[in-house]
């Protein structure tokens, strides 16, 4: 029997019981930030993005995964989000690769079956692009890690959609805040983000690793088209 739940038809045989709420108090953004200071995922310097863009900070969340502690606590604060927005989708997709891990954890804790796109589809096997059980006519929550121009959610979402199912919404950890509200609107998807950029440069201030007018050139220096 296919069970309907808070989070839409499972196309899985077991009664599902969504068990966010119950579990942890909500993860809060100072928190967050803290955990991902101290595992050293903002970087000052020149790096380049996948967009070809130089950036002055870089933010890394595939450290992440070498905590299971942290981890977990960047899928529950976008769980948080998603439940708080009344969010409702039947799978949960991670954009390719490093919101994989952070991915699986958000279906285990919403309790909301996964798929895997993947990023080339296989020569061999079944030669899937999309891995999992799912049903046609489905909706899917994608979640990213960090997001920049909001490109690879939006590949992710033509793929998926190719496999006729639904995605109306995506979540990341991190929004560069770069343009991606936008260009993700014009693709008719939804997106939230539990952390800012501008979050990020406010917290590397109050660590006394940035002034303020630093912030306002990066801010500044990111805000150019790319
Ligand atoms: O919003 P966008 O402009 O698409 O940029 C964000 C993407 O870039 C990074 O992935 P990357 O391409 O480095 O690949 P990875 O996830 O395999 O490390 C990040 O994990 C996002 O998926």
């Amino acid at each position: 029997m296919t069970a309907a739940t808070a989070y839409g038809n499972h196309a899985i045989e077991d009664p599902v019981v969504v068990k966010t709420q119950a579990v942890s108090p909500p993860v809060e953004e100072s928190t967050l930030f803290e955990e991902l200071y101290q595992m050293k995922c903002f970087r000052t310097g020149e790096f380049y993005l996948k967009s070809g863009q130089m950036t002055p900070i870089y933010i890394d969340l595939r450290r992440i995964m070498s905590s299971p502690r942290v981890l977990r606590m960047a899928a529950q604060a976008m769980c948080d989000k998603v439940v708080a927005k009344n969010i409702k989708f039947d799978y949960v997709v991670g954009v390719p690769y490093a919101a994989l891990p952070l991915a699986t954890l958000v279906s285990d804790i919403l309790n909301v079956p996964m798929l895997m796109k993947r990023k080339e589809a296989k020569a061999y096997g079944t030669k899937q692009l999309i891995e999992g059980v799912y049903q046609p006519g489905g909706t899917v929550l994608l979640v990213e890690d960090v997001v920049t121009s909001g490109e690879s959610i939006r590949e992710t979402a033509e793929a998926i959609r190719k496999e006729n199912l639904k995605v109306t919404d995506a979540i990341a950890v991190l929004d560069r805040q770069q343009g991606a509200t936008a260009n993700l609107a014009e693709d008719d998807l939804n997106f939230l983000s539990f952390l800012t950029m501008e979050g990020i440069l406010d917290g590397l201030i109050t660590k006394n690793e940035m002034t303020e007018d630093r912030k306002q050139q990066i801010i500044e220096h990111l805000a150019k088209p790319f």
